[in-house]
């Protein structure tokens, strides 16, 4: 039976892609928890509101026990009015050819004016998870315009490179995925983004041990570097499924905390841990505890994985200039 008060979650972009395959499954407990009442608010463009209703219209078709409301608006400031969790997905998704920062002048502008509306309007409790590429930068400029809002409420999204990772290793090794433990992604959620194995272990032994280093460095590191290009390749569009399933991820356990030893990949505001300069919204080793990110601190880091993670962070000063260029945050 669904208990209390609902949580009012906002979806952005909620009549594209990502959106269909992620409404459903908030609203089936995936997101908070299978005892936790949901109220959906949609926020769209003018001209796909109508079809965020025909989406409405089929969550209602589901009746499902948890969803205790529906609100649908092209009006950001009520889109985030109370709100406790927003998932800011709605952004253009980048095409064959494109990198993820080619989408930075086509969608920075639209996270400022959520990121203030989440100021001025979101529940105290709100947390943010940012989809919509360049999703670290896009992070940041959401969070530029929230100053009454802890920083650490922003996020972005690299949890799906996080179970990229998994899956690759996991088949490599021919294990189950649940046999990997500590995996990290660090840095951008983009092609310089570096995938740990160093720290990452397999049935308790350290995975960069367990497997050649050549097919660690040239095979692992950009399969999953690359994997949304590939995804892009293949289907003809941008992972839509499983971004839904990692964000879900991300969220759920925000929420309800990571594994005892274990923890998972997020893009938080750097704190200047393991030198990344603070602010930048960079992806790190995170458990979650009480319901806030704590970056894992201590990690011994090589001096490729060093190289990495600083070609990363370079990239994401490079795109926070930019677009302080622009004007967006
Ligand atoms: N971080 C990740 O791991 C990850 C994974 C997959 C996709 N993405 C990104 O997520 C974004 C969405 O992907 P998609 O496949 O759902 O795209 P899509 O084109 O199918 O849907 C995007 C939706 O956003 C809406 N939208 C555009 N501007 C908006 C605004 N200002 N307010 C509200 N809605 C707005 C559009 O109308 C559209 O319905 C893209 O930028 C894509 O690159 C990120
Ligand atoms: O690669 C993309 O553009 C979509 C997304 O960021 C992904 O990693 O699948």
């Amino acid at each position: 039976m669904s208990q209390g008060r609902p949580v009012k979650v906002t979806v952005t972009g909620a009549a594209g892609q990502i959106g269909y395959a992620l409404l459903f499954r908030i609203a089936s407990g995936h997101l908070l928890g299978p005892d936790v009442p949901v109220r959906l608010s949609l926020l769209e463009i003018p001209q796909a509101v109508k079809a965020a209703e025909g989406t409405a219209m089929e969550l209602d078709d589901c009746a499902f026990p948890l969803l205790q409301g529906i609100d649908i608006t092209d009006d950001v400031n009520q889109a985030f009015d109370g709100t406790s969790v927003g998932l800011l997905v709605g952004a253009r998704p980048r095409t064959k050819g494109m990198e993820r920062g080619d989408l930075l002048q086509a969608n920075g502008g639209i996270f400022g004016p959520q990121g203030k509306a989440i100021n001025d309007h979101a529940a105290d409790d709100v947390r943010v998870l940012v989809v919509g590429n360049p999703a670290n930068t896009n992070a940041l400029i959401a969070q530029s315009h929230a100053p009454d809002v802890p920083a650490e409420r922003f996020t972005a999204m690299t949890r799906l490179d996080h179970n990229r990772a998994l899956s690759q290793l996991a088949a490599k090794l021919d294990v189950p995925v649940t046999a990997i433990t500590r995996m990290t992604i660090w840095g951008n959620h983009s092609a310089t983004q570096y995938p740990d194995l160093y720290n990452a272990e397999v049935n308790g032994k350290i995975a960069a041990e367990q497997v050649d280093e050549p097919w660690l460095r040239d095979t692992f590191i950009p399969t999953v570097a690359k994997r949304g290009a590939a995804i892009i390749e293949a289907r003809g569009a941008s992972s839509a499924a499983s971004a839904a399933n990692a964000a879900l991820n991300h969220v759920h356990d925000w929420f309800n905390g990571t594994p005892e030893g274990d923890w998972t990949s997020v893009a938080l505001p750097s704190d200047g841990s393991y030198g990344v300069p603070e602010g930048l919204i960079s992806s790190f080793p995170a458990i979650s505890r009480h319901g806030k990110w704590e970056i894992v601190q201590g990690l011994p880091l090589n001096a490729f994985s060093r190289d990495r993670i600083n070609a990363s962070v370079r990239e994401l000063t490079e795109e926070r200039d930019a677009v302080t260029q622009l004007g967006l945050i």
